[in-house]
């Protein structure tokens, strides 16, 4: 486990922070604001598009800063992981027009919440309110931060997720690229991106709101194109905005910076210059008699006439019959490049998202880390890439993050890890034992963790209905898993307590605290470490679809309840004990319903998880299959 810092609590900093926490690593979420992801909740008109469900070649092409820096990154984690990522932590998505994807709730506020649960379930330490002044670096070694407040925060690794430059008001002010520059980084100048643009010409105030569907856009610069397109843009106060013109300054936005940039509108592009002609012609042949300003209104939006009048040329009362052919030819020419010349961008107060920020020539694309201080790693709109609109720039959040968060896990050798869920009586624990020894891997019960808890409970008199008591309990418990002889002991505060484990009221007492939220934070580090540098078969509830979702091989493992109780009681009559198959085929079922039901980390079967039900497969076929599907997911 390493210790990690992350600058910045927007979507970059939230998925960096979920990813290294679900990796075992400790983690520190410093944020300046008051609260998390102020930047998300404004995304996308407060709907927030998460991402495209596109096909990766479209995904890569709508990047427009340094594509090719995030080939790697897409590839180790692209939209369709984001996806299952966000799925997996509860947030219901939808897919819409343009492949664009949103939370079904249309609420940016749901996609936040959801990433705020999973970060206090992780155990992630969130400092809000907490500014940084910089990065500490030793010998060329990211060895901590130090805050505004004068703290000296130690860490293995930061992860700077600051942002950019624009929405300043949601805590964007750019201080990341001081620290990058700080330690010899490059700064690409920032400019605003997918942003409106200015105009010399002051008429488009005159149409200002007025939107236009199924134009042609072309930008260009000493006839030299830019961007052509066809699409719908919008007129404002001082120039041009709306898809197109979003995109046409991201495409075409340094060039802008320089001047000389200007738009040319095809208001009819579906019309050849011949065509267009002759439906003047023919407008002008039905409205003879009518004054010019009074004959266009099959043509254009009554908002456009006064504007398309004035820039013809022609007197607006002039009687149509007596425009000449130049005059209408002139006016062909008008309608198929309606020019306007670019002053200059609109500014970062309002643009999606920011051009420029760390050079990716001195960061690694596999991993993000800085090429100049080692365990220094960036993330998400700080880094110079950007793209267009329509979900793009949030997956560069989101991939670029996992691949900082996820890169940790190399710098210390992890361990091979099997996952076998299922309801009680499954078999789990008899089956992983086995996959564990024919392995040589280290079989973790994790049951025995909650039933360790349990015994501290009854130990200590705790009413389990006392929130108070129960938190207060669960920090004066120390659980520790010891091995005698290849065999899992549990360990109370130093006590071997393993002979107490598989008493009935300790098992139903476990049963029913497993659903607090307290006693499940207790518990999953504990988990988690245990997997970090060992080999394991971790069986339980929530393995593979919360303790360790990176497991190389996910079972669930199940039978029916009629073989599972009679397993039982079997098991408890060889045993010598006393058994009444039918009271525990009642007690498996109430089990199955509260673990599968209950709020926090429920039994439920890992999307990537094999399903295996055991019901009619003897104890030595179902380790087979197991040991099959670690050969599969290995390459052996
Ligand atoms: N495929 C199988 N065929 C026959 N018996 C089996 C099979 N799998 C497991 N058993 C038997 O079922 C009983 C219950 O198994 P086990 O205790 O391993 O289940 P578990 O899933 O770990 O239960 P819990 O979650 O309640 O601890 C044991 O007696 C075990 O030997
Ligand atoms: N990962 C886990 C493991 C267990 N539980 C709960 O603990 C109880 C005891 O577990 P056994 O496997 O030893 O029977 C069990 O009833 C579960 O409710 C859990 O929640 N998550």
């Amino acid at each position: 486990m390493s210790r990690i810092v992350i600058v910045g609590g927007g979507a970059a900093g939230m998925y960096a922070a979920l990813i290294g926490a679900e990796k075992g690593h400790q983690i520190d979420l410093y944020e300046k604001n008051e609260k998390l992801g102020k930047k998300l909740y404004i995304t996308g008109k407060g709907r927030c598009n998460l991402t495209n469900a596109c096909d990766r070649e479209t995904l890569l092409g709508s990047v427009i800063s340094n594509p090719r820096f995030m080939y790697s990154s897409f590839y180790g984690h692209g939209n369709q992981d984001t996806m299952a990522l966000f799925e997996r932590i509860g947030l219901s998505i939808k897919t819409e027009r343009g492949n664009r994807v949103f939370p079904a709730s249309d609420k940016s506020s749901d996609v936040i919440k959801a990433l705020e649960r999973e970060l206090k379930k992780n155990q992630v330490r969130i400092h809000l309110n907490t500014e940084i002044r910089e990065i500490v670096v030793k010998e060329g070694r990211c060895v901590g931060i130090r805050t505004a407040g004068g703290e000296n925060v130690p860490a293995d690794a930061c992860i700077l997720a600051t942002g950019g430059l624009s929405y300043r008001t949601t805590g964007s002010t750019g201080d990341g690229y001081r620290f990058a520059k700080a330690q010899g980084h490059s700064i690409v100048e920032c400019i605003p991106s997918l942003v409106s643009l200015e105009t010399e010409e002051d008429w488009p105030a005159k149409v200002q709101g007025l939107s236009l569907k199924n134009v042609e856009l072309l930008v260009q610069k000493k006839n030299r194109i830019l961007y052509r397109e066809t699409g719908e843009m919008l007129f404002t106060d001082r120039g041009v905005s709306g898809p197109l013109i979003l995109t046409a300054s991201s495409v075409a936005g340094r060039d802008i910076m320089q001047k000389e940039v200007e738009l040319l509108i095809d208001l009819k592009p579906a019309l050849t210059h011949k065509q267009l002609d002759k439906r003047l012609i023919r407008e002008f042949e039905e409205q003879k008699n009518r004054q010019f300003k009074n004959c266009l209104g099959n043509l254009f939006p009554n908002k456009l006439i006064p504007v398309m009048v004035e820039q013809s040329g022609i007197a607006p009362e002039k009687q149509v019959n007596l425009i000449t052919k130049e005059e209408r030819k002139r006016f062909a020419e008008q309608i198929k490049a309606l020019c306007l010349h670019v002053k200059q961008l609109g500014g970062f107060k309002e643009a999606v998202i920011t051009k420029g920020g760390v050079s990716t020539r001195e960061v690694d694309p596999k991993t993000m880390e800085s090429k100049l201080v080692e365990g220094l790693y960036f993330a998400g709109e700080i880094l110079d890439v950007d793209a267009v609109t329509g979900g793009f720039n949030l997956q560069i959040a989101w991939s670029t993050a996992y691949a900082a968060a996820s890169h940790m896990k190399q710098e210390e050798k992890m361990g091979y890890q099997i996952a076998i869920d299922g309801p009680a009586g499954a078999g789990k624990s008899t089956i992983a034992k086995l996959v564990a020894e024919k392995l040589d891997f280290v079989y973790v019960d994790t049951g025995a963790l909650y039933r360790g808890l349990a015994v501290h409970f009854l130990k200590e008199g705790i009413d389990e209905t006392d929130e108070t008591a129960l938190t207060k309990a669960c920090e004066k418990a120390r659980i520790d898993l010891a091995y005698e002889n290849g065999i899992q002991q549990v360990l109370l505060n130093g006590e071997n307590i393993t002979s107490l484990l598989r008493e009935e009221r300790v098992g139903n007492l476990a049963s029913r605290v497993s659903a607090l939220q307290v006693v499940r934070e207790k518990l999953l580090q504990t988990q988690r470490e245990i997997a970090q540098k060992k080999n394991v078969v971790m069986d339980g509830r929530d393995i593979g679809t919360c303790v360790l979702p990176e497991a190389g091989v996910k079972i669930f493992l199940t039978a029916s309840v009629e073989t599972r109780a009679k397993r039982r009681y079997e098991q408890l009559t060889r045993e010598g004990k006393q058994a009444d198959l039918k009271k525990i085929e009642a007690d498996i079922q109430e089990r199955d319903h509260r673990d599968s039901h209950r709020e926090i980390a429920p039994l439920k079967q890992a999307k990537d998880a094999v399903l295996l039900d055991s019901s009619d497969l003897t104890i030595p076929q179902v380790v087979e299959r197991i040991i099959r599907e670690k050969e599969n997911a290995s390459g052996n």
